[in-house]
């Protein structure tokens, strides 16, 4: 048993080991397991993750790539969209460039239109004067028909008497009718010989009116292409009672001179001091002086006007002289100078000359010009144009109104629509008519039937601004303009004369420097006259301006202009 025993114990304890080793190697195995589960399960995660690493990355290059091509995409659809906006906006700027040529153009029509409207209306309107004019005279005619006829009506009595009386000399006369018929054989020649004799007379008139015409434009060349005469208005008694000294030294003899005693001057010792400036020119008129008496000075150029040349005559002086006075009163230059051509023009009429007598009046303000013939309204507005024609050396003023003079009442038409004008002008700036210059302008053409003559002349009569000279720091604004565009025109002008006396053969004179001589170019300078007034108040408290008003006037004076020289005193 107890062998049994141990044996089974032996077994037992065999078994024990076996079975512990079969435990330990199954752990071994076990853990053998477990560790190479663990490493493939580690790897397994490392080839996820590797795997996701590698997704990720393509995905994230994919999304690149795909970004890349939408930006691309983005940057093409923009820059389509760009050029389609700008292709759009270019159509658009196009449509509205050929909208604004398009309404341009309608615009420039209507301003044509317009335009035609006006120089319509302006023809009208001097049709219209015209057509009064033409009513006035054959109303003339009919009251002078109507006085014919009733003339006619007594002569026709006279006329019965008369033959009754004559038959009844008849039938005492047939008594000796051989006798009769040659004291009417007589008759008849000398009657012969007198139209002969009339008609040489005639060609006689007409070869003497040419040699005239000749003849009165070489006094009128010795005498001076420009003239300047000087007029010292009288002093207003009730209101101006400070008159500056000055006298008159000819005023006995020729007339020529003026002395005006300046300001008094104070020297360096307390001696108070005056000098007397004399100055001398063609003519000097003094305050007693008539507008009639004037006139006879200027006649004879306004008869060269007639003859066929150019005439400027300029009033010049400061505000309150006495231009416009002098130039527009009833009385003065520019209806005694209409009166005179109407005269000479009827006079001409025996010796085979027809006038046409045009008158225009404008006005110079601002550096443009207005017409003073035109519609109130139109002032300021309407532009008015001067075209010069080189070739014929003529002047023309496209939309102004231009009336023909066919009768000594005409001009005062014009005058008064002139006046009425600058009266309107005045409201808009007071003194406008002082700061402005005012051309009355009188084209005659002339033609003769029988020689085959023709002139042309013109007659400018021009009213200055003016002259004074206002220091700037006292004139602002449009007043300031104003008075700078005064003194340029006058100085251009003083240019212009100075240039025609100093130039040689075809030098340059400076028309275009200012509107008026622009305007006055082919009256200025060449074959035409040139007359200047100066104007000069009386009063002490003008004396400044009087004297540099004789300065200017001096100047001019001393030009001589044109083929022959003027006549100087020895
Ligand atoms: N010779 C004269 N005899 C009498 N009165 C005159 C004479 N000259 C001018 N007057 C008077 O003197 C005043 C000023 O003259 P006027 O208006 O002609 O001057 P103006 O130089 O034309 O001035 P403005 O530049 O303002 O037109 C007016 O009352 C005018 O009647």
């Amino acid at each position: 048993m107890s062998t049994a025993n141990m044996e089974l114990e032996t077994t037992r304890r065999n078994h024990t080991f076996e079975v512990d080793d079969i435990r330990r190697k199954h752990r071994i195995e076990m853990d053998d397991v477990q560790d190479r589960h663990r490493k493939e399960s580690e790897r397994t995660r490392k080839d996820n993750e590797e795997a996701a690493e590698k997704v990720r990355k393509e995905f994230e290059a994919q999304i690149d790539k795909l970004l890349k091509m939408h930006s691309e995409e983005l940057v093409q659809m923009e820059k389509r969209l760009k050029t389609e906006v700008d292709e759009e906006r270019s159509r658009r700027t196009r449509e509205v460039l050929e909208l604004q040529t398009e309404y341009g153009l309608k615009m420039k029509n209507v301003g044509l239109e317009v335009d035609t409207k006006e120089r319509e209306a302006q023809l009208i309107q001097g049709e219209l004067i015209n057509t009064k004019a033409e009513l006035d005279r054959e109303r003339g005619i009919k009251v002078g028909l109507q006085d014919h006829l009733a003339e006619a009506t007594t002569h026709n009595l006279t006329l019965d008497a008369a033959n009754k009386a004559m038959k009844a000399k008849i039938d005492f006369l047939e008594s000796d009718s051989q006798a009769q018929s040659q004291a009417f054989n007589d008759l008849h020649r000398r009657m012969q010989d007198a139209i002969e004799a009339a008609e040489l007379a005639n060609e006689k008139l007409r070869q003497e009116e040419t040699l005239r015409r000749k003849l009165h434009n070489q006094v009128q060349e010795l005498k001076g292409n420009i003239r300047v005469m000087c007029r010292v208005r009288p002093t207003n008694p009730e209101t101006e009672t400070d008159p500056a000294k000055i006298g008159f030294p000819d005023s006995d003899t020729d007339s020529k001179e003026v002395a005006v005693q300046g300001p008094e001057k104070q020297s360096a010792l307390g001696n108070v001091t005056t000098a007397t400036y004399s100055y001398s020119f063609d003519r000097v008129f003094g305050p007693q002086s008539q507008n009639g008496e004037v006139f006879e000075e200027i006649s004879q150029l306004v008869q060269s006007a007639l003859d066929g040349y150019n005439v400027c005559i300029f009033c010049y002086g400061q505000t309150g002289s006495g231009k416009t006075f002098t130039m527009s009163s009833t009385d003065g230059m520019i209806p005694r100078a209409t009166a005179q051509i109407y005269a000479e023009a009827t006079r001409l009429e025996e010796k085979g000359w027809r006038y046409k007598m045009e008158g225009s009046f404008v006005e110079v303000y601002n550096e443009s010009y207005n017409d003073l013939l035109g519609k109130s309204e139109d002032l300021d507005k309407k532009k008015l144009e001067v075209r010069h024609d080189p070739a014929k050396k003529t002047t023309t003023l496209e939309n102004a109104v231009s009336v023909t003079l066919d009768g000594p009442d005409r001009v005062d038409e014009i005058l008064k629509t002139a006046a009425k004008n600058r009266s309107v002008a005045a409201t808009k700036a007071n003194q406008r008519s002082s700061r402005s210059h005012s051309v009355f302008i009188l084209k005659l053409i002339g033609e003769n039937s029988k020689t085959g003559e023709r002139s042309e002349g013109t007659l400018n009569l021009v009213d200055l601004a003016g002259s004074e000279r206002l220091e700037h720091s006292k004139a602002e604004g449009a007043r300031l303009k104003e008075t700078q565009n005064i003194n340029k025109s006058l100085s251009c002008l003083g240019d212009v004369i100075n240039a025609l006396g100093s130039r040689g053969e075809g030098g340059h004179v400076p028309y275009r420097n200012s509107k008026l001589t622009y305007l006055l170019q082919y009256s200025l300078g060449g074959n035409s006259k040139t007359l200047m007034f100066v104007m000069v108040s009386p009063l002490q408290a003008h004396l400044q301006e009087t004297i540099t008003s004789l300065k200017f006037a001096t100047k001019v004076h001393n030009t001589h202009i044109g083929t022959a020289k003027k006549q100087t005193k020895a």
